[in-house]
């Protein structure tokens, strides 16, 4: 997979040179381009926004910038269809970013980012490549940060992680929060390793008894009881029956 970041902090990103995208951009798994959108100004200020047409607060991101920037990146092996790029434009404006989306966009070769900083961008921009691919205006919370940079670095590695080969054990998203399957909407419960006794506090005795199904359903059972207190929203969109037949299993 390639990503392309277009952002005014290019030092924002460093975060992807570390950890799980860091090791997948190493092992050649990722190819992350980061470029400066400053690169595309040519005034002595290196202006990239102006003031809002209609009046109001803040200022506003210019299209010539972003225009000359992302026909640069494009440029490069452009190609329409399945095989082409996709923009990922953070916004808090966006649809919900989910781990239903996080699979999607790791279904793609190619995701160009946009963040903004400031009010935004001027629509234009995204209404000018929305005619070349498609366009993902994505939110990853319900509060307002400074620019989108935060976003991406999140995006990225929720995507990245369900790469294949990326994870060191495939399994490992299999039973994550959020993941499709009969646990699918439950949040996880607690997890424990060792030692077996800390500060007089031990681990529940099923996770101890080796017994398969009663490990499986006591976590299932831990995963709705956390889902009910901090997910009630979740709860409603269970499908008890899954649990019969996963009972039925264990
Ligand atoms: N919440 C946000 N605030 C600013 C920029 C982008 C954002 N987002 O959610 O992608």
């Amino acid at each position: 997979m390639r990503l392309d970041v277009v952002t005014i902090f290019p030092e924002y990103l460093d975060p992807l040179n570390v950890s799980l995208v860091g090791k997948a951009r190493a092992r050649g798994q990722l190819d992350v381009r980061v470029h400066d959108l400053r690169t595309w100004t040519y005034d002595r200020h290196n202006t990239v926004d102006d003031t809002p047409y209609g009046g109001g607060p803040g200022m506003v991101m210019k299209t010539d910038p972003w225009g000359d920037a992302l026909d640069t990146v494009l440029a490069d092996g452009y190609e329409t269809g399945a095989r082409g790029p996709v923009l990922v434009v953070p916004t808090p404006s966006g649809r919900p970013f989910t781990q239903e989306l996080a699979v999607e966009l790791s279904e793609r070769p190619w995701l160009v980012f946009t963040p903004a900083r400031y009010e935004g961008i001027d629509r234009r921009v995204v209404d000018e490549y929305a005619t070349r691919m498609p366009v993902y205006e994505v939110s990853i919370g319900d509060y307002v940060l400074a620019g989108g940079e935060a976003a991406v670095l999140v995006i990225t590695e929720a995507v990245a992680r369900l790469l294949p080969g990326v994870l060191g054990n495939a399994e490992s998203h299999r039973d994550d929060s959020f993941a499709p399957g009969a646990m699918a909407n439950l949040l996880e419960g607690p997890v424990y390793t060792k030692p077996p006794h800390w500060r007089g506090r031990e681990i529940p005795e099923v996770l101890l008894s080796g017994h398969h199904g009663k490990i499986a359903r006591w976590r299932r059972d831990e995963a709705l009881r956390r889902t009910t207190a901090n997910r009630p929203d979740l709860i409603e969109r269970c499908d008890p029956a899954a649990f019969d037949r996963k009972d039925r299993e264990m």
